[in-house]
């Protein structure tokens, strides 16, 4: 067991005193002010003081980045994501309600609104919204996904969107597999650097608006109004910070309205393509049929039953921001899950475990929102394509070491 160290960060309140501190980070917590500062203190193992602790130097974290605008379905991806490698995500056990972290035995998922440096008042006061990089605090993002990559444990601040203030930290210990989602993962180089793998959910505007109606209207009783008055006031600071980061992404899940039914403009049958960069280490995109092929199916018939307006598969090569990739393209909805089975015995390169296990996770979820179409599908296919990426790092890790004996 090697030694590690803890990112610790500290309430002026506090009986902590910081010793050597290298760089100080604020947070604005009503009148009170927290440092999130990278004092290194040496764990002794056993000790009872809750934020030491001992972590082993071979097993480091593997860290994935999932970029979206608020309520574009990064939770769902979440849970879609962590079921997969089992267990329930939980907030940290005994720690602030409010707290954004969901933690599995394999998975952490911290939310990166934590590392708004304005709080809800703040960003008034200056006139940003919390898309603007000036209300988030990226060397404190960086330092500390660098820390937990490296296997040390960090004092993360909250976010707390009930109060909108900025709360005491949380411990977040290094776990197998760390997601980092929110606005802001591939937007500062350095975090970019630190990540494994990387997604962009890019949900267009037409449906974007139709999911923050359904949300925010029928669920939270906004107004229509304010509901578009929102989004107008969003657009520019998402157009210049949040949209350029699908560039860097390594998949991206772009949503768009059908092409199935003509001027459709409900936004409920929806058009899902899956962007799959070539070339990533550890992953290997999905293909139909024949892999390099450009293919267009459509699976309605004996096998799969399809109401109208039907579905559509396209496969095919593409170019996207000047990278090759393979587009896989799903326009339309399922009638019975159970059927997808069929569609599932014609992708090759799924990265499953047993035949169907596709199918079977989707079932396991068919009450989450996009079950029946292919946000659901392509979000649980990434899933499976994650989980084998991490076996693969870990597989090579476990080998490095042996080649080097050899050399
Ligand atoms: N695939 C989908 N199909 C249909 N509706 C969806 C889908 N994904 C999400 N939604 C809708 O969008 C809403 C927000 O989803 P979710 O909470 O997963 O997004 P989020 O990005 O985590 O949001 P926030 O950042 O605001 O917490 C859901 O309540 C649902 O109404
Ligand atoms: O874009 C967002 C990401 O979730 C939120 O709007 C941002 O975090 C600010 O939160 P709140 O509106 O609760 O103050």
């Amino acid at each position: 067991m090697a030694m590690c160290t803890v990112y610790t960060a500290h309430s002026l309140n506090s009986s902590c005193s910081i010793s050597t501190p290298t760089k100080t980070q604020l947070g604005f917590h009503q009148k009170q002010v927290f440092f999130y500062s990278t004092v290194k203190k040496t764990s002794r193992r056993g000790s009872s003081n809750s934020s030491e602790i001992t972590c082993s130097a071979e097993s480091k974290t593997v860290v994935i980045g999932l970029a979206a605008d608020s309520g574009c379905g990064k939770s769902t991806f979440m849970r879609r994501l962590t079921s997969v490698f089992g267990g329930a995500a939980e907030p940290p056990k005994g720690g602030n309600p409010d707290s954004n972290t969901l933690i599995s035995d394999m998975t952490t998922v911290i939310c990166l609104d934590d590392y708004h440096s304005l709080d809800r008042t703040g960003r008034k006061e200056k006139g940003v919204t919390a898309l603007d990089p000036k209300a988030n605090n990226f060397d404190l993002m960086y330092e500390q996904v660098k820390a937990l990559k490296e296997g040390i444990a960090v004092e993360k601040p909250i976010y707390n969107h009930v109060t909108g203030l900025l709360d005491p930290p949380e411990l977040i210990k290094p776990p197998k597999i760390l997601v980092i989602e929110g606005l802001h993962p591939m937007f500062d180089p350095r975090v970019r650097e630190l990540l494994d793998f990387s997604i962009y959910l890019d949900i267009s505007n037409e449906v974007k608006f139709a999911w923050k109606i359904q949300r925010d209207m029928a669920e939270r009783g906004h107004s229509l109004e304010s509901i578009k008055a929102s989004i107008e006031a969003r657009k520019p600071d998402f157009d210049a910070y949040i949209d350029p980061q699908k560039q860097y992404a390594d998949a991206v899940i772009e949503v768009l309205p059908t092409q199935l039914i003509p001027d459709d403009n409900e936004g409920k049958v929806l058009r899902v393509r899956l962007i799959m960069k070539e070339g990533v280490k550890f992953f290997s995109p999905v293909y139909l049929f024949d892999e390099g092929s450009t293919i267009s199916w459509i699976p309605c018939g004996r096998k799969l039953t399809c109401s109208y307006p039907g579905i559509k598969f396209f496969y095919g090569p593409e170019t996207y921001y000047g990278h090759e990739v393979s587009v896989l393209e799903m326009d339309g909805q399922f009638d019975r899950l159970d059927e997808l089975i069929y569609v599932e015995s014609h992708l090759s390169n799924l990265s499953t475990k047993f035949y169907g296990e596709v199918t079977q996770q989707m079932l396991k979820h068919a009450d989450f929102p996009g079950s029946n179409n292919g946000t659901g599908l392509f979000q649980t296919i990434i899933g499976l394509k994650i989980r084998d990426l991490f076996e693969q790092i870990v597989a090579s890790k476990a080998a490095a070491p042996l080649e080097a004996t050899k050399a």
